[in-house]
């Protein structure tokens, strides 16, 4: 507790709510924990004021603090054995005031009735409704009960057009700056009111935008655009193909998602009569979607999809994902409402269209505006195949249609005004002579368009895939618009970068020490599934909300498993890079790239996961030694010099504590794991005799769900029982090893908890008797609320502060701690 700073005698006052110690209204020492030795005073039952004070409140009257109703304190176990110390009290609605005698040396501590002020009243509402606001706004990812929800809205859509349209409309009568300022009572009314003008006028300068989504964009509370919805929204609404890069979370989607709605409220499949008629409608006669979306993940589609429904709140736009993983005849059946945007991922779409027998390559093929997004992703292994044949069939068909140009004839001018498409690429990371190959297509000096000259004209020759696309995605411009809004940064400016060097072997025990020292929303990027789901299970163990997520998880786990991670702002994902590309959940402070990435690439787009929109964040690189040389060399692809990087110093003394913890982890996991694996040995054992349990596929299916396997791993245990019953049978532990196994997993856990409960010792109290020691007032920091919850003796705070002020560089030699 620190003495209240101020003029000597002087009564000292505060404002804010706070928690302060009390000796009965007498005199106490300044600092009541910070002598030398515990004192008979000390070891009594101190007691705790939350406190509101009250600047204005001279009236108040002068209390007896032993007749007020102190309550109990209850502490965490680990602090309960300091010494000297018994306890803490605490009250409620008190006012204290603090009156420095003896030249500042001594205080008095009075108490008052407090008042709890208008403002802190006003205030207090103003907390809730703004949580629950932020609660319906944040809005969730599509699970995949949503598809019939869907289903749903797309039959209302057609249905309650009507309404929808009027609502676009609404006109605006009341000034927002009017609305409910020293008003108190009437505030958040004013929020609701349809009434409100929608007053925009930095999205107004950069595009007219319609009514409708200026109402969206302001629900969202985007009150101005980012620099690349600046840039490329212009170019799009005047009808340039564009590839756009901008960094991590800057706002990609809504660039072309404004643009997007934006010309679907200008063309005719808003009107009321076309969305009203295509109920009656089939693929050859409904118009085509205004924009097809390709992205490269399941998760980044949907997400595209939630994102572009919730800025098209008052209008009558459609989106839907077709993506894998949920079941085909569902989305069949949802692009035959005819939506007026499909965002896809290349696989289910390609299944989709080469299953097609109704004109869907048609009607998809007739789209306004077809865009990339991650498409530098888009071309890589697993998704070009699909990506391109998508492209041939439904270039093929604008061809028939429209005898387009063929890629060679660039200054074909007439057939270029009949090709409608718009093409729209963006990533935050292209290859880095992207502007050159752009630019070959640029006027040369008698004013002609030059030919694009392709090094190597062949995708599979993985050279040159963006010029093969540039080719393939046939702009109807020669040379597309071309925004780079960071062209010299890689990773967001707001993201602080660091990096702890470790041992091969360390890096389990490095991961937990930095997940207990900044408990927060952390995504823990690794190379495997295997490390996924080891890394997820030890963290567990170890009482760390971990949740794995790799790409061998059936949809529905991996759409809970966001889920899960968004409600709970300490959970940690253990992620592969299924995760790095395009994922916008708010609020994630922390990447850890527990692995080295495999390019420079997926280190932007990894660390981009967090500081998404107006966010700060940090990633942190967890290296060893043996990783050097990559590290260097990753560097240098991003521009950086390796000795630029923070070298983030850990305490040697701390993590040496944390090492038993994880040992014990990993015994627990190791039995864990023996036992899941005879388990899942006997289910298939059992599954293949059939006779005493014929398991079917669902039941199946469940048991390995229950086991935490995944079905691959099931199938393989399954297989193996299949080929070799004796196998199988040896791989299922006797009765009593089972019995001896849990026993032991239960004495392990035993001694962890009891280990958990401990406190984590830091440098300033290893080797004193720190109660004592006047380092650190620890008294000091329970009462004040800053004590770090785990590490004893440390005030709490963060990575991002703590990341942002280490001064150490590559190759320095860490600060001795004194
Ligand atoms: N104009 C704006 N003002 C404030 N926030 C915005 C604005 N536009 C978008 N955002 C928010 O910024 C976040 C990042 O946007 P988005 O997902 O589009 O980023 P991105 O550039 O596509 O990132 P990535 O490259 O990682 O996919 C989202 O949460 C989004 O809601």
């Amino acid at each position: 507790m620190s003495t209240s700073p101020g003029t000597p005698s002087a009564a000292k006052r505060r404002s804010g709510t706070s928690k302060a110690e009390l000796n009965s209204g007498k005199r106490q020492p300044s600092s009541l924990l910070q002598s030398s030795r515990p004192t008979k005073r000390m070891r009594k039952t101190s007691k705790l004021a939350t406190i509101s004070y009250n600047a204005d409140d001279d009236a108040s009257e002068i209390l007896d603090a032993s007749r007020l109703a102190w309550k109990p304190v209850t502490l965490p176990e680990r602090v309960g054995d300091l010494e000297g110390l018994m306890g803490f009290e605490e009250i409620d609605g008190v006012d204290v005031e603090y009156v420095n005698v003896d030249g500042g040396n001594e205080r008095i501590v009075k108490f008052k009735k407090a008042k709890i002020s208008l403002k802190e009243e006003v205030k207090k509402s103003t907390k809730s409704m703004t949580k629950k606001e932020t609660q319906k706004k944040s809005g969730k990812l599509e699970n995949v009960d949503a598809v019939n929800e869907l289903e749903t809205e797309l039959q209302d859509k057609h249905k309650h057009n009507k309404k929808k349209e009027k609502k676009k409309t609404v006109r605006v009568h009341k000034k927002a700056d009017d609305a409910g300022i020293g008003k108190a009572s009437n505030i958040f009314g004013a929020l609701n009111s349809e009434e409100m003008e929608i007053e925009l006028p930095e999205w107004v300068e950069v595009y007219p935008l319609s009514e409708s989504l200026l109402h969206g964009l302001s629900e969202l509370g985007f009150t101005k655009p980012t620099d690349i919805q600046r840039q490329a929204i212009p170019l799009l609404m005047a009808g340039h193909d564009l590839v756009g890069k901008a960094a991590t979370g800057s706002g990609k989607t809504l660039a072309f998602g404004l643009a997007i709605l934006e010309k679907y409220i200008a063309s005719s499949a808003s009107s009321e009569a076309v969305s009203s008629a295509k109920k009656d409608m089939s693929f050859s006669s409904a118009p085509s979607p205004t924009a097809l979306i390709f992205a490269p993940t399941r998760e980044l589609a949907h997400q595209i999809t939630d994102h572009i429904t919730k800025v098209s709140k008052f209008n009558a736009a459609s989106v839907v994902s077709i993506t894998g993983g949920l079941a085909i005849q569902k989305q069949r059946r949802l692009l035959s409402y005819f939506p007026d945007i499909v965002v896809a991922t290349p696989g289910r779409l390609h299944e989709l269209m080469t299953m097609d027998t109704e004109g869907l390559i048609r009607w998809l093929a007739g789209v306004e505006m077809l865009v990339l997004d991650e498409a530098d992703r888009l071309l890589q292994d697993g998704h070009f195949k699909e990506l391109d044949e998508i492209l041939d069939m439904i270039g093929q068909n604008r061809d028939s249609d429209s005898e387009s140009s063929d890629n060679e004839n660039y200054d074909n001018s007439s057939s270029r005004e009949q090709d409608k498409r718009q093409t729209l690429v963006f990533s935050a990371t292209f290859e880095k002579d992207l502007t050159r190959k752009l630019t070959t297509n640029a006027n040369n000096a008698n004013g002609k368009k030059q030919k694009r000259k392709f090094v190597n004209n062949n995708i599979e020759g993985k050279k040159d895939t963006m010029a093969y696309l540039l080719d393939k995605l046939k702009f109807r411009e020669g040379t597309p618009q071309y925004v780079d809004v960071n062209p010299d940064e890689a990773v967001k400016r707001e993201i602080v970068e660091g990096v702890i060097m470790c041992d091969a072997l360390e890096k389990d025990v490095y991961l937990y020490y930095f997940l207990l020292k900044y408990p927060g929303r952390t995504i823990v990027f690794v190379n495997s599934v295997d490390a996924v789901k080891r890394i997820a299970r030890f963290l567990q163990e170890l009482t760390i909300p971990a949740l794995p997520f790799h790409s061998h998880m059936i949809q529905k786990q991996r759409l809970r498993t966001v889920e899960r991670f968004k409600d709970n702002d300490r959970a940690v994902l253990i992620s592969t890079d299924v995760a790095a590309r395009g994922l916008d959940i708010s609020r994630v402070q922390h990447v850890l790239h527990y692995h080295l990435p495999r390019s420079a690439d997926m280190y932007i787009h990894r660390s981009g996961r967090t500081a998404r929109g107006t966010e700060h964040g940090v990633a942190m690189i967890l290296c060893a030694r043996t990783e050097t040389q990559q590290l260097k060399k990753m560097a240098q692809k991003l521009g950086k010099d390796v000795k630029e990087l923070r070298v983030f110093d850990v305490e040697k003394k701390v993590v040496k504590q944390l090492e038993y913890r994880v040992s014990l982890a990993r015994e627990i996991n190791a039995l864990e794991s023996k036992s899941t694996a005879a388990t899942a040995a006997k289910a298939a054992n059992t599954k293949k005799k059939g006779s005493s349990g014929d398991m079917d596929s669902a039941l199946w299916r469940q048991a390995a769900e229950d086991l935490g396997l995944e079905m691959s791993e099931a199938e393989e245990i399954l297989a193996g029982s299949e080929s070799d019953d004796d196998d199988a049978k040896s791989r299922q532990l006797s009765t009593k090893q089972k019995e001896q196994d849990r026993i032991e997993v239960q004495r392990l856990r035993k001694d962890l908890k009891a280990m958990i409960s401990q406190p984590i010792l830091t440098s300033s109290m290893v080797s004193r008797n720190y109660i004592t020691s006047g380092l650190v007032n620890l008294a000091q920091q329970i009462v004040d609320g800053t004590g770090h919850e785990t590490f004893l003796g440390e005030t709490k705070t963060t990575a991002l502060n703590d990341v942002s002020r280490s001064r150490r560089q590559w190759n320095k030699k860490p600060e001795k701690k004194k």
